[in-house]
This record gives structure tokens, sequence and C-alpha cells, in this order.
């Protein structure tokens, strides 16, 4: 292992990928050391001098080390673009992501952010449709978006699948989506139930004259059966398609998101599973990293947290993905582990707001988040006491009361669906 990865005189380069970790080394070993191991076995070096690797080599491609702070257990770190292939985000976690996690070395060690270089940045298209692109598509420009979640999320056949969204739209939602774990279980087969439920969506376009939306999850065993899925979609004159991103892989992202431009489809990114290695602060990949990969590769909208909700997410976690989401250029934060990043023209993402909500939280989630978010609610709809529409309508109630600054007690007077919304979730 050569010794000098520690750097702190070196100022990095514009074309320098960045990245910063957490470690805490293990038992008896120095900060320094531990930060030595990982810049070497991320880049080019192994556990020991190997005569092989010519002092010129080490001289080109070497990572520089350049910010050591023991005391936060921080460490930042220049890696040439060398060292990558630009196109790859596979290749990239395999480096910066990769055999560093496993040391003995470290008894923790998290890879908090990476900073793309505008090299990388000029590989990748980005969302197709990104933010301005959704509000386009769905015709909605200035307020957050109403979404929910066909529920049970599995176990429904494909005809009463079409209705419950059909219910859905025509009480007010502008999307419905499948749960993250329907695919193409016998009792709802995929190819039956996109078709069922994008008439539908259609018939309540037609109702209602708003755009509706359904988002089909297309996730599967192959690529190949992921494209083929999707080009059914395009078929059947769907504008989305469903991705669960962390179990099908980086690979199979990048693979749809080449065919989702031609297939003129928008990706919805479910990121379940992410908690796997995002959820424990000091070791893993945090899910600002995975975020920032998915707006790259490009999804066009993306589940971020809601902190009024059942899912983990502090509210400075979830304002960081929401700032990764939609700002085109974000200002670095060392309190909260965020590297500058200029997106370059990168469409930004629309952040998804979604898990444990009930049409009463919206004042929250606008005051939270604002106009530019979609919010999703499963059983904050269809656990509504009179029933699917009456819940997507209150939710567009509370929207509009939120909106005109008006209290929800006070809108509830004349509009009975948010009355019973509140007699069910605020009055316990
Ligand atoms: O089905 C739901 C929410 O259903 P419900 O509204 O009934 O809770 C989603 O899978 C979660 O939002 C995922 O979590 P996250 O958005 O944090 O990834
Ligand atoms: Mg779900």
């Amino acid at each position: 292992m050569r010794r000098d990865y520690i750097d702190t005189g070196y100022s990095p380069k514009d074309t320098d990928f960045i990245c910063e970790f957490h470690i805490e080394p293990s038992a008896g070993v120095n900060f320094e050391e531990a930060a030595t191991h990982m810049a070497g076995e991320s880049s080019i070096d192994s556990w020991t001098e190997i005569a092989t690797l010519s002092p010129e080599l080490a001289a080109r491609l070497k990572p520089h080390v350049f910010y050591v702070d023991e005391d936060a257990q921080t460490v930042r770190v220049a890696y040439s673009e060398e060292l990558f292939e630009l196109y790859s985000v596979p290749q990239v976690l395999s480096a910066v992501a990769g055999n560093i996690l496993s040391m003995k070395i470290v008894d923790n060690l998290r890879l908090q952010d990476i900073a793309f270089p505008k090299s990388m940045l000029r590989e990748f298209k980005g969302p197709g449709f990104g933010l301005p692109g959704i509000r386009k598509l769905t015709g909605v420009q200035d307020r957050p978006l109403i979404g929910t979640i066909v529920k049970p999320k599995v176990g429904l056949t494909s005809e009463k699948h079409a209705e419950v969204a059909y219910n859905s739209f025509a009480g007010g939602c502008d999307l419905v989506k499948d749960d993250e774990n329907l695919t193409d279980q016998k009792f709802n087969k995929f190819e039956k139930r996109a078709e069922l439920t994008l008439k539908l969506a259609e018939k309540a376009e037609s109702e209602t004259g708003e755009r509706k939306m359904y988002l089909c999850n297309i996730t599967a065993p192959t690529c190949k059966e992921m494209i083929r899925r999707m080009n059914i979609l395009k078929d059947l004159g769907a504008s989305y398609a469903m991705i669960d991103i962390v179990p099908v892989g980086w690979t199979a992202l990048q693979t749809l998101r080449e065919e989702a431009g031609d297939a003129g489809l928008a990706l919805h990114a479910h990121r379940c599973m992410h908690s796997a290695y995002t959820r424990n602060p000091r070791h893993g990949i945090s899910m600002l990293v995975v975020a920032k990969l998915c707006r790259l590769i490009g999804l066009d909208q993306l589940h971020i947290g809601t902190v009024v909700g059942k899912m983990h997410g502090e509210k400075h976690e979830v304002l960081s993905l929401r700032d990764e989401c939609v700002l085109d250029n974000v200002p670095a934060d060392e309190s909260q582990h965020v590297l500058a990043q200029d997106w370059g023209g990168l469409k930004p993402m629309f952040p998804v707001a979604s898990g444990g909500l009930a049409p009463t939280m919206i004042p929250d989630l606008y005051t939270i988040f604002g106009r530019d978010v979609i919010m999703q609610f499963g059983g904050g709809i269809h656990a509504h006491p009179m029933g699917t529409a009456a819940g997507a309508t209150a939710c567009r109630q509370a929207l509009e009361a939120s909106l005109e600054g008006v209290s929800l007690q006070e809108y509830a007077k004349n509009h009975r669906e948010l009355e019973a919304a509140i007699n069910k979730w605020l009055k316990k």
C-alpha cells in the first residue's frame, strides 16, 4: 500500500471526482492509516506494496485525500476522472462504494456524497421529462401533484385494480401508481392490468377534463423483460413507467433510461430496499448518493421521504434530497455532508413525498415542500370513510385550502369529504 494518499495541500481539479466519506477506524488503527487504505483500495492499490504499480502510473492515477477531519470522522478524496468509465454508474460504485465498505481496518465507512465532474455529466442525458416535463405532461403548472398507490398492495384482480384506480382519478388524483411489490403475479397480470387501467384513466380524463397518469410497475426478472413491458406500455399509450430502482440495479436503470428515451415514457423511481444501505448513518451509502445517481441516469421523479409520515428520514435529510432533485446548482453544506454540485443543465427531478400520509397532513407538507412536490396517499385515500373517490377529493380539498391559506377546519365547513377525513385522522 502506498503511503502518499493523504495530501491536504492538494486542491481538486475541475475534472476530479470528489467523494466525502465517514470513516471509523477499527480499534488500534490510526485515522490517517484507515483513510490511506480506503483511498488505495477504492482506486489503484492493494494491501501491500505492489511492484507492478510504477511511480509514473501512481503519480497519474493516485487519489488525493485533500480534507481530513478526524474529530468529525470525515475525509474528502479527489479521484482522477481517468480512474472511471465515465458512463458507467456500476463501475464508479465498484470503486467508491465497493471493497472499502468490507475492510477490517474500519469499523464503519459510509459514502456520504459524490460530486460529479462536468466530463461525467456530459456522458448522461439526465431526466427526459424531469420536473418541467412532468408539469407539461400533466398540465398542472402551479400546485403540487396528488397521487395514490392502489391498495391493497397486491391481491386485487386486474379488473378490481383498474376500478380502484378509476375511482382515485375520478375523485381528483393526478397520478395512480402500482405498489412496489406488484409486478406480474397470477392474480393481476401486468399486460391486462395496464390495458384495463389505462382505459379507465382515459375515461376519467374525458369526464374530469384533467390529465390522468397511470404509473405501471415494469420491474421484472431481466432487462429484456422490463424493456418488453415498457414497450407494451408505450403501445398502450401510457406516459409513464415505474421502476423499483434498487432491486433492479444500476445497469438495468441505465438500460431502461436509454429505452425510455426512445419510448417517450417518464420514469417514476420507487426506492424500496434503499434502507438496506442508506439507513445506517455510519455505514453504507447515503440516500443523497442514490438520489444524485438517479438524476444523473435520468429518472424523472423520485421518492425522497415526507418528514411527517411513516418512513425514516429527518427533515434536514429530506430537504437535502429535495434540493438535489430540483436545484441547478446545489451549494455545499458541511453540516449535512453535502458537496457542491453544478448539475450542468441536467433537468431537475420531481420529488415525491409518500408513506403514511393522510389528507389532513397536506398543510404541513405544503409548508415543508412548497409547490414542487408530488404528494402520494395510499392508506390516506383508500381508508377514507366514504371510499376511495372521496379520499382523493379530500386530498384536493385540503390542497385547495392550503393554497388559499385557509385552515382545514374552515374549509371543511362546506366540503364534506375533507370533514370526514378530519374526523378520521385529526379527531382521534
Ligand atoms: O406504498 C407506499 C406508501 O403507502 P401508504 O401511503 O399507504 O403509506 C410507498 O411504498 C412508500 O411511500 C415508500 O416509502 P418512501 O416513499 O419513503 O420510499
Ligand atoms: Mg408502496
